[in-house]
């Protein structure tokens, strides 16, 4: 707990422990509205094989053109400049690469693990029979081999931040044990195959499947969606402070509404003292569009970025689809327990799913690009095929943004919605932020860019109050959130939203009965 606790020495946030509910993050000090709780790193991130033609590996850029350098070595990653190229290798300058601080993979500068090492077992990765998603968790783990192998190089910084990396990754929670039969089957036969890989690139130690199965059950369970979005990339302190106010007004003051929560109302309503004490000096920073990137790629380029509204939080695709799902399939007031002894058993085939239609990639059209897209273990069969492709770049869909965001949509009438129509591009972690408990009612929220997340109170916080955000979509009706967290994050919900909806709706059932 001691090492753990190190990792919040920065933030507002201090990190406790309780025998009934676990570890959980509890504020520092005061915090208002807008306040920057923490900012982490990414430790670990990977993108949907269709979409690495598409972003950058180095400074994780989403370029409009298909990117044209590709890694000679594994031919299966892209960049989007000699200087993006040049940073993955070990000893080379990275201060003119990407964004700043963008070619920071792993989001520990000093342990970013050189690509070259990496890049024998990728190359295998063309041959790979599994999905696309399970192909980018694959791609995690392999990251996270390369840092345990950083790990135990001779004593240096980077072998100590790896060995600090690696360590805290250990400590993650890993649900690995409450995979159901057929996930737990597809998953070793996934790493059998990255067991072969290594093998067949000579790495120095092969771990047992026993050795890697937690660490895809952590993985999963602790990892963001990323998302195409226009316009985060040049997020300022502004943009920052409005995101907090609307996601506090207009995500949570109908949500608070709706339920009459008594008090809630007047809690959920901050004064939005945002420049108040603690506030905008402690806000970040964000990288915005930089020279050196954007002369290259015309994608990079700040007048090719359309500003949209912000957007919502999603973990990844497949939670997006079963949002859309449930949303549409299910009674706001369904028993919990029917839809959940249900999810348990439907959780693979859910998963399966194709995404959903809404913003595609760019390159792909129509049933070609969904192939990609599923994870049905019979359909490994089939390699994972790159739609990319041969595709028309005139005809692609404008994306320079970055890969994440997280902030709310709102519709025409200004009531927000969740971005379902987005597909994941791929994956990512977030060390700190895997301490953060989940909230159907979060008092903060995270704010994605490319080299990390920055977790912003979205309400004032009294000194030790928990601090929480949401892992799905928190507008989702309560069966909903909780088959969504049942199957993606294995656990049933306790917070106070969903105490409440629980006796919410048994009296509304009965009110409707009597
Ligand atoms: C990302 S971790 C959060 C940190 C975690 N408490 C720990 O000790 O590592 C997610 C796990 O925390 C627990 N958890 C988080 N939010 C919860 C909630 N609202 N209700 C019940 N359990 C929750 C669940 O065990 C879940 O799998």
């Amino acid at each position: 707990m001691q090492d753990l606790a190190a990792l919040f020495d920065k933030s507002a946030a201090v990190l406790q422990h309780s025998l009934v509910g676990g570890r959980y993050l509890v504020a520092k000090h005061h915090l208002e509205a807008g306040d920057v709780v923490l900012q982490c790193p990414v430790l670990l991130t990977a993108q949907l094989p269709s979409w690495r033609k598409r972003i950058c590996y180095a400074c994780h850029r989403m370029c409009q053109a298909r990117l044209a350098l590709r890694c000679k070595g594994c031919e299966q990653v892209w960049f989007c400049s000699p200087a993006c190229q040049d940073s993955t290798t070990p000893g080379s300058d990275p201060s003119h690469v990407g964004p700043e601080g963008a070619h920071k993979l792993n989001g520990l500068s000093d342990t970013q693990v050189p690509h070259q090492l990496l890049c024998p077992v990728l190359a295998r990765f063309g041959s790979a029979k599994c999905g696309a998603d399970m192909l980018c968790v694959l791609g995690m783990v392999l990251q996270l081999l390369g840092l345990q192998q950083l790990a135990g190089q001779a004593p240096s910084e980077t072998q100590q931040r790896a060995s600090a990396a690696v360590g805290a990754f250990e400590v993650l929670q890993d649900h690995a044990a409450e995979l159901g039969k057929r996930e737990r089957l597809e998953w070793l036969s996934a790493l059998t195959f990255l067991r072969q890989a290594l093998v067949k690139a000579c790495w120095p130690e092969i771990p047992s499947l026993d050795e890697l199965l937690p660490l895809v059950g952590r993985i999963i369970s602790n990892s963001f969606g990323t998302y195409p979005d226009r316009g985060a990339q040049d997020s300022t302190e502004d943009d920052l402070l409005t995101q907090a106010a609307d996601k506090a007004d207009n995500v949570y003051q109908p949500l608070v509404s709706a339920l009459s929560l008594p008090n809630a109302a007047a809690q959920m309503s901050p004064q939005h003292s945002l420049h108040g004490p603690g506030g905008s000096q402690l806000l970040p920073q964000f990288p915005s569009a930089e020279p050196s990137c954007s002369s290259i790629s015309p994608a990079c380029q700040p007048g090719m970025q359309q500003r949209q509204p912000p957007r919502a939080l999603l973990p990844h695709a497949c939670r997006a689809n079963i949002a859309e799902e449930t949303r549409s399939d299910l009674p706001a007031e369904s028993s919990c327990q029917d839809m959940l002894s249900g999810s348990l058993q439907q959780r693979a085939s859910q998963r399966a799913r194709k995404p959903s239609t809404g913003l595609q990639h760019p390159d792909v059209a129509g049933p070609k690009g969904a192939q990609t897209q599923s994870i049905d273990v019979k359909a490994k069969c089939a390699p994972t095929t790159d739609p990319a492709d041969g595709m028309d770049d005139g005809k692609q869909q404008g994306s320079g943004g970055l890969l994440v965001s997280e902030s709310p949509v709102l519709d025409a009438d200004n009531f927000p919605r969740h971005p379902r129509s987005e597909t994941s591009v791929g994956r990512v972690l977030f060390l700190q932020a895997s301490f953060f408990n989940h909230s159907c009612h979060p008092n903060c929220y995270v704010h994605r860019n490319p080299t990390g997340a920055t977790i912003i109170a979205m309400q004032p916080i009294a000194v030790g109050q928990e601090l929480t955000i949401s892992y799905i979509d928190e507008q989702l009706p309560q069966a909903a959130r909780m088959l969504a967290l049942q199957r993606d994050f294995f656990f049933r919900c306790n917070c106070s939203r969903c105490s409440f909806g629980l006796r919410e709706g048994s009296s509304r059932r009965k009110a409707k009965r009597g």
